[in-house]
This record gives C-alpha cells, sequence and structure tokens, in this order.
C-alpha cells in the first residue's frame, strides 16, 4: 500500500476537554488507485487529509507513506518526505501570482530536486497550449489543472486533495475528477479525494464515508 492509515486517533483541544475528530480510522490506499472521501460537514474529511498528509500527527495510530512510517519522524523528516513523496492539491489553487503555468510545475519540481518534467504534465492536463499564461489569464477550473500538474510534478506515491470541484460548475468538476483518476492510475500515485460533492464519484475506485470522525463500516464502494 502506498497510503495506510492503521487506527488513527485525532483529538483537538475543546474548551476543558478533548474533540475527537478522528476515531480509530483505518484506510489503505493502494498505488494508482483513486479514493473518494465523503462525509457530512465536521465529520474529519479534512482532519484525515492533514494526518495523511503528515501535516498533523495524529494522537494514536500509524502513518505509513510509500513504506515510510511517518509517525516515528520528527518535523524536518516529515517535511522531506512531504517534499519528496506527497503531492497536495489545496481547495484553492494558491498558484503564485507572477509565474506562468510552466514557471509553477517546473519550481515545484527544482524545490523537490528532480528533472523537471512540466511540459509534459500540462499537456496531460490539457493545457500544453496555456503553459505560458499566468494564474490571472487562467479560468478557475484551468487553475485547478494547474494545481495538479504542480502537486504532480515530482511524481509523488500519494496525492491528497482537498475539495477540488467546489469553486467549479458541474462540467468542469466533472473534467477534474476524470483528470484525477486518470493520471492517479497513469502515474501509480495512492490518490484520496475529499469531496462534498457526490455528483462525479462514478470514475473513482472506492468511496468511502466519514461519520462523526469514523470510517463508516461497509463503505459506500
Ligand atoms: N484546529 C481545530 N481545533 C479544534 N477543533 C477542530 C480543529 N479543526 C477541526 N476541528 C473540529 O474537528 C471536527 C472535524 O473537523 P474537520 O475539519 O476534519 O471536518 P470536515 O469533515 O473536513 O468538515 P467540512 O466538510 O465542513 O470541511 C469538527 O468538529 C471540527 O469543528
Amino acid at each position: 500500500m502506498s497510503l495506510s492509515l492503521t487506527d488513527v486517533t485525532l483529538t483537538y483541544p475543546d474548551g476543558d476537554g478533548r474533540l475527537t475528530a478522528l476515531d480509530a480510522v483505518s484506510l489503505d490506499v493502494a498505488a494508482g488507485t483513486t479514493t473518494a472521501v465523503v462525509g457530512p460537514s465536521g465529520s474529519g474529511k479534512s482532519s484525515l487529509l492533514a494526518v495523511a498528509a503528515t501535516l498533523v500527527t495524529p494522537d494514536a495510530g500509524r502513518v505509513v507513506v510509500a513504506g515510510v512510517d511517518a509517525t516515528d519522524l520528527g518535523p524536518a523528516r516529515r517535511a522531506e518526505l512531504r517534499r519528496t513523496r506527497i503531492g497536495i492539491v489545496f481547495q484553492q489553487p494558491n498558484l503564485i501570482p507572477s509565474l506562468t503555468a510552466f514557471e509553477q510545475v517546473e519550481l515545484m519540481a527544482r524545490l523537490a530536486g528532480v528533472r523537471s518534467r512540466a511540459a509534459d504534465l500540462l499537456a496531460a492536463v490539457g493545457l500544453a497550449d496555456h503553459a505560458h499564461r499566468r494564474p490571472h489569464q487562467l479560468s478557475g477550473g484551468q487553475r485547478q489543472r494547474v494545481n495538479i500538474a504542480r502537486a504532480l510534478a515530482h511524481d509523488p506515491a500519494v496525492l491528497l486533495v482537498d475539495e477540488p470541484t467546489s469553486a467549479l460548475d458541474h462540467a468542469r468538476g466533472a473534467e477534474v475528477f476524470a483528470l484525477l483518476t486518470r493520471l492517479s492510475a497513469e502515474r501509480g500515485a495512492a490518490t484520496v479525494v475529499v469531496t462534498h460533492d457526490r455528483a462525479h464519484l462514478d470514475g473513482v475506485d472506492r468511496v468511502v464515508e466519514v461519520v462523526d470522525g469514523r470510517v463508516r463500516a461497509g463503505a459506500v464502494r
């Protein structure tokens, strides 16, 4: 498994006590597959993504990324794991305003110390003709596709995607989901997509539902 969460529990301080955001959650995602995580607001989806991204350390349980147990690592080694093995697509494409689409992707590859394949990646997301454009010269859907190309620039083992369609209309949202599942399969990434939107789940390999911090038994698919 490229990504394994085992019995992960995460709590946050809450007044005098603690709020349990994740309650003994286990999730395995194989290379080349896409798992969608759905569930009501406040159920723990973003917390699950933050733990998988090694941005937040759980109270208990294990997070293994590409064979590396992140729960045993200090902050510097976790940052290195993120830089080299994990791609993250945030809800709002946080692109750098002054850089072209090509430069956004190339910069990420350089930071990870790998050869840039920016032209290939932009072609893969359907933006070969827009490589020279800056973010303000792109549509919302195109910006999200640059965001995805950038997250894949260092060939991550694990791709984590937070609400990628929230700013898009139905057709653009469907395109982004199709793109994520295709690229994950082609590039062998283990992909987790958190979404409110159940309209585009047909193409994903698996759907799991998080309710009250637990992965619901008998996942949807
Ligand atoms: N930093 C924090 N401190 C305290 N409580 C938090 C913190 N972050 C999240 N929570 C709480 O943890 C629970 C899970 O939140 P989380 O953001 O993971 O849910 P979610 O499913 O992503 O919600 P949404 O769909 O609304 O984004 C919620 O009850 C939330 O209020």
